[in-house]
């Protein structure tokens, strides 16, 4: 049974006045680099069933027993590496804050157009987003997952909580959502030209570029989610772009957590494997993620090229994600603008 909607927000403003509102979603990341920051984070995520499926009793005593008495030291430490310490933020939040804002100036001719950012986990939460853009007066909302390819861990999850949030209100905005967007032409072509831009820019040619997407449980796919095949499907259009087959253009999958077997072949496994087999130089690049993050700044850049370099690798550069640069904008731009046709 759905519990009583509770009417939060004031009443929207009337259609002649109504706005739209955009709400760019990225994953969270924590209010603080150190362990009770960390710990608040990871216990909202790894708590949320998209993303652990089995939230049976062994997981509850593993989380709270195991997880989130070790976990957070050791990752707050990794955050520490990273952090924005001009803003005291997670970059995460500094380049999601810099995608709205650059979305906002390009839409500034549409003063209708309210745009906003939130995290899935964290702050600032989609609930007060929401509540923000409808005290604005918007009576459509477009909510954008700011996930390239769509999986339940990440895409689907952003809708739950916005429609968790909705189903409390009496008064609702319209809803719209973006769909993942994995092989349109804009991203595509942003990956490429970032890419391209980098290496021309590297005082050594790689030998080959790796995809580095974040992994997931095997089993996720198994039963259905379509995740793989998308980024299957990101780095087949890569590779017909830059004119690379899959021996200089490989796909793997990075970020395994826990014991379960996941997406392979796995990132760091591929590094080993590549430095000991006599490649001494290597591109990573990061498709899978729209902002740098702890994942693709540390896990990638540090982790990865720190094994790649045990094992006999020399050279090795990582691209950095689309972020706020120019082709990053234009994705996001024609995104939105395609998604928001018939109320703009
Ligand atoms: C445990 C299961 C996880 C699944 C499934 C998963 C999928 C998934 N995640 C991203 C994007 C990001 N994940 C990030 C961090 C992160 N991811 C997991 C676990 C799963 N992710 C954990 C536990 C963490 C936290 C760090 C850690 O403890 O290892 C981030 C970075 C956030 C930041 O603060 O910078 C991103 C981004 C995708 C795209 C994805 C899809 C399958
Ligand atoms: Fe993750
Ligand atoms: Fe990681």
């Amino acid at each position: 049974m759905t519990a009583a909607p509770i009417e939060t927000a004031k009443p929207l403003l009337q259609s002649s006045r109504a706005r739209v509102g955009v709400l760019l979603v990225n994953l969270g990341t924590p209010d603080t680099a150190d362990a009770p920051g960390v710990r608040v984070y990871l216990k909202e995520f790894l708590s949320d069933a998209r993303v652990i499926e089995d939230q049976g009793l062994i997981w509850k005593a593993v989380l709270n027993g195991i997880i989130l008495r070790t976990r957070p030291r050791a990752k707050a430490r990794d955050y520490l590496k990273i952090w924005n310490t001009e803003k005291n933020e997670s970059p995460l939040k500094t380049i999601t804050r810099s995608q709205s804002d650059k979305l906002a100036a390009a839409l500034s001719d549409r003063d209708h157009v309210v745009v906003d950012w939130a995290m899935r986990y964290g702050n600032p939460s989609i609930k007060s987003r929401i509540e923000a853009l409808i005290a604005k007066g918007c009576d459509r909302i477009l909510a954008v997952p700011l996930y390239p390819q769509y999986s339940a861990p990440t895409s689907a999850t952003v809708c739950d909580e916005v429609f968790r949030v909705l189903s409390r209100l009496r008064s609702q905005p319209t809803l719209r959502v973006t769909p993942p967007y994995y092989e349109d032409e804009a991203y595509i072509e942003a990956l490429a030209t970032s890419i391209e831009t980098h290496l021309a820019g590297l005082p050594f040619k790689p030998e080959l570029i790796v995809a580095s997407f974040h992994g997931m449980p095997k089993t996720y796919v198994d039963k259905g989610d379509p995740y793989q095949g998308q980024c299957v499907a990101t780095t087949q259009a890569l590779r017909r772009r830059l004119g690379m087959d899959e021996t200089k253009l490989l796909l793997t999958f990075q970020s395994r957590f826990g014991f379960d077997e996941w997406l392979q072949p796995y990132t760091d496994k591929t590094m080993e494997r590549l430095a000991k087999e006599g490649v001494r130089s290597i591109a990573v690049v990061t498709p899978g993620f729209s902002a740098d993050c702890l994942e693709t700044l540390e896990e990638i850049a540090q982790e990865n090229a720190e094994i790649f370099k045990h094992n006999g690798g020399e050279q090795f550069s990582a691209i950095p994600c689309l972020n706020d640069s120019e082709p990053g904008m234009d994705v996001i731009r024609t995104l939105v603008l395609r998604e928001l046709q018939g109320w703009i």
